[in-house]
């Protein structure tokens, strides 16, 4: 079995995601915890294009004691020399240059011949070398370059001292087929006596990086590049964490290793979305929230009866804590009965029969059904409307940065009206306040949750509400829906308090 090696640039490609911005002090604590997952290069930066990044290599190359550090260099001595300084002080320095290959980029972009490219490279990959033991050269938009000048490029760059050779699929335009054979072709023809790297470097324009990634392994590639949560340009590059765990759950198919610890997977990917500000979507393989969370009945009964049935991932295996059976409309019997379990009721089969049901129509109104609602329901309350109370008038004056005022009148079953006004910080607290001294119960709200069920400005509020009777300990809920929040909220607490009552 060989090893992959994982290049990690989410501090430098991934950077470059629009709205990105990471301090040094970010970027060091990211370092850290990607020597934690066991990256075997780290990308720190591009030193040479602001003083920021300068400074944020120089301190993680301080910092790192167990992977190799390197810096990103344009074929321009500027940007090596640039590259050698913040590098200094590594204990296992690399340096990365790069040039593009393809007719676009050197027509348009560089303004090169393609004689001038192949030049440049000579000098620069040498001049790079004279520095550094290890150059990583990337023929830059490699995947839309002319085969043939794409080899003479690499070739050039490996006579000139190179022994890492990284094919960027810089737009994202290539296939898992074609990109593992481009890794064939140049392994293949690439004249040297030296042991080589190659390398993959994918962007998921087409949504193919990790795949791409994965091919290029299968072809011969034995380093990876990309970043955690896949962040980078535009679309983004491989996600590194999914490549992880792929080679390791289809380690029969790949044959190969990594020295990543995938325990510390959720723990880098929660670290980068808080320093990045870009949320993992919930549906995201490996480290998304829905990852382990499995809601249709037929796949919570198989995985009640054997986890593997459905998880091909352990959610231990990648640092998280626990799978979870959300209940929703689609859940079954089983993982109901589980659930109540857990909550700690004892029903008979007759009674967990008749509480389904109820559930199941719970369910259709309401997405997240949450312990409380459980309970709520056990107990004999539904989150239909409350019979025979209106709301029959809310008066609302808002002070910016002041108190709120409610004046709020109800009507009951027999006609009678009962008014109050109440003041609060906020405008709910207010409309809760004057709604308390209509019922003057003793209550304790457990829970307010507002949700939009439609989108735009003229989006229809649905807000939830749980409360419990101190007298009782019976537990509540109701729905109030309304284009407007705050009458919504009024509906759904009348409602609750109406239960009280009743
Ligand atoms: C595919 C990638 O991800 S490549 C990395 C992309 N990352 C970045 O660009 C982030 C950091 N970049 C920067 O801070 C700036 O672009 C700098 C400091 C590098 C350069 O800034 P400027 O000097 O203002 O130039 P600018 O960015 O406008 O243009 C790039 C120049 O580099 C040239 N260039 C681009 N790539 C290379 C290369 N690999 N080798 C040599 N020259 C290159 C361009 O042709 C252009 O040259 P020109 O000024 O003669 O037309
Ligand atoms: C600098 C190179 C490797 C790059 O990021 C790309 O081509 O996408
Ligand atoms: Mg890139």
């Amino acid at each position: 079995m060989t090893k992959i090696q994982f290049f990690d640039t989410t501090l430098r490609d991934g950077e470059q995601t629009p709205g990105v911005s990471f301090s040094t002090e970010e970027k060091v604590a990211i370092a850290l915890q990607l020597e934690k997952w066991g990256v075997d290069v780290i990308e720190a930066g591009f030193p040479a294009s602001s003083r920021e990044s300068f400074r944020a290599v120089e301190e993680i190359a301080k910092v790192a004691t167990k992977m190799s550090v390197t810096g990103l260099a344009r074929l321009v001595k500027h940007d090596i020399d640039q590259a050698f300084e913040a590098l200094k002080e590594a204990k296992f320095p690399q340096i990365h240059v790069f040039i593009a290959t393809s007719p676009i980029h050197m027509e348009y972009k560089l303004k090169m011949t393609p004689d001038e490219v192949i030049a440049s490279i000579k000098e620069h990959v040498s001049y790079a070398r004279e520095k550094f033991e290890i150059v990583q050269f990337s023929p830059e938009d490699a995947t839309r370059s002319e085969k043939d000048f794409l080899l003479k490029a690499v070739q050039t760059a490996v006579d000139a001292g190179a022994s890492v050779i990284n094919i960027p699929d810089t737009v994202g335009y290539s296939n898992p087929q074609e990109y593992g054979e481009l890794f064939r072709y140049l392994i293949e023809n690439v004249q040297t006596d030296r042991e080589i790297i190659y390398s993959s470097h994918c962007h998921d324009d087409l949504g193919m990086a990790v795949s791409n990634a994965l091919s290029a392994i299968k072809n011969g590639s034995r380093r990876v590049e990309g970043t955690i949560n896949g962040l980078g340009e535009r679309a983004g590059n491989t996600a590194l964490e999914e490549v992880a765990v792929a080679l390791k759950i289809r380690q029969d198919y790949y044959g190969q290793e990594t020295q990543i610890n995938l325990k510390e997977t959720k723990n880098t990917s929660d670290l980068i979305s808080r320093f990045s500000g870009i949320s993992v979507p919930k549906n995201k393989a490996v480290v998304g929230g829905n990852a382990f969370a499995h809601e249709s009945g037929i796949h919570q009964d198989g995985f009640l009866k054997n986890p593997n049935t459905y998880e091909i991932i352990t959610p231990e295996m990648v640092g998280v804590a626990q799978s979870s059976l959300p209940l929703g409309k689609l859940s079954g019997r089983h993982a109901f009965k589980e659930k109540l379990k857990e909550l700690g009721y004892t029903l008979s089969e007759e009674e967990v029969k008749e509480a389904f049901i109820r559930f199941k129509d719970l369910a259709d109104k309401k997405n997240n059904i949450s312990d409380t609602d459980l309970r709520a329901l056990l107990t004999g309350q539904t989150i239909e409307k409350a019979k025979g109370v209106e709301l029959e008038e809310l008066n609302f004056s808002y002070h910016a940065g002041g108190t709120q005022e409610v004046d709020i009148a109800v009507r009951f079953e027999t006609g009678e009206v009962k008014s109050a006004k109440a003041n609060g910080k906020g405008s709910v607290e207010a409309v809760f306040a004057a709604i308390d001294q209509i019922f003057d119960h003793e209550i304790i709200v457990n829970s307010y949750e507002l949700d939009a069920i439609t989108a735009g400005v003229d989006a229809q509020a649905q807000v939830y509400v749980s409360i419990t009777d101190r007298l009782t300990n019976n537990t509540y809920n109701a729905v109030g829906i309304d284009y407007d929040i705050l009458k919504a909220s009024a509906l759904a607490y009348i409602y609750a308090n109406n239960f009280v009552r009743q």
